[in-house]
């Protein structure tokens, strides 16, 4: 297993994209999705990653979700270079430290609640009890402590995403990336998801980054950061909204 390096992580920085560029090939087209990122996220913040559709929120998260290499550029998260890692000790990191929320839910159908937030522990948890144990304890944090025993498909759109949220969750990572986790909710019961992920994020210190078109995810974040056409355009942190800084790089 990789343990991260004590590196800029000790100095409060959960992750960070340096210079990072990603084309994508389409048969003979070049598709540049990142020209040139740089941006770092700090330890147990609540950040967001906003911008037109297009624009590389994707393709960022999935370079901090070690889902993707980028073209050029250093990836570092918890302090580890995770470009320089072999694609085996790649995989263990992701397992180890990295929790994913996607906007379809993602969820093994079927499995039940329980089952589904049990799933991730298995390659690092040996014992069966604890397992169990700890997937019930978050289901129960998340308000489904009633439903452990309920499949996807019996439960609402709301109440999956927390299932999602739980699973992300349980091998208490350091960083839970989220791509569009409100986008296939009514509004209301979007408010009521990203209030519950905040409260998580808080209780547990863990380092929370989405990515969303959400005016109420976006309003909330610690730090917004916008993105268009594959460049950092502004920064804005919630303590200081005066810190907006256009054109960042
Ligand atoms: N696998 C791929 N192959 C080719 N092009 C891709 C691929 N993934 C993304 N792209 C392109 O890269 C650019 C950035 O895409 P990305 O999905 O990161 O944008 P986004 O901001 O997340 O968009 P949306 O809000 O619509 O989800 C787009 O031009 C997209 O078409």
């Amino acid at each position: 297993m990789v343990s991260p390096q004590q590196s800029n992580e000790s100095e409060g920085v959960a992750a960070c994209l340096q210079e990072v560029t990603k084309e994508y090939q389409l048969g003979k087209t070049t598709v540049q999705a990142l020209r040139g990122i740089s941006l770092s996220i700090a330890v147990g913040s609540y950040t967001v990653i906003c911008g037109p559709s297009g624009s590389g929120k994707s393709t960022a998260l999935q370079l901090l979700g070690c889902l993707d290499m980028p073209t050029t550029g250093r990836v570092e998260i918890a302090g580890q270079d995770v470009v320089a890692l072999s694609d085996k000790a790649r995989t263990s990191f992701r397992a180890q430290h990295l929790g994913f929320v996607f906007q379809n839910f993602n969820l093994v159908p079927v499995l039940t609640a329980l089952e589904n937030v049990e799933y991730p522990l298995q390659l690092t948890v040996r014992d069966a009890a604890e397992r169990r144990e700890r997937a019930q304890k978050m289901l129960e944090a998340v308000g489904l402590g009633t439903m452990l025993q309920r499949r996807p498909a019996e439960l609402s759109g709301g109440q999956r995403q927390r299932v999602a949220v739980a699973r992300a969750m349980v091998k208490r990572p350091k960083l839970v990336l989220a791509d569009e986790p409100t986008a296939n909710l009514d509004r209301r019961t979007g408010a009521e998801l990203i209030e519950m992920m905040r409260t998580m994020q808080r209780e547990h210190q863990t380092t929370f980054i989405l990515s969303s078109h959400d005016p109420q995810m976006i309003e909330g974040a610690d730090e917004r950061i916008r993105i268009e056409d594959g460049r950092v355009v502004e920064r804005v942190q919630r303590s200081s909204p005066a810190l907006a800084m256009r054109g960042a790089s």
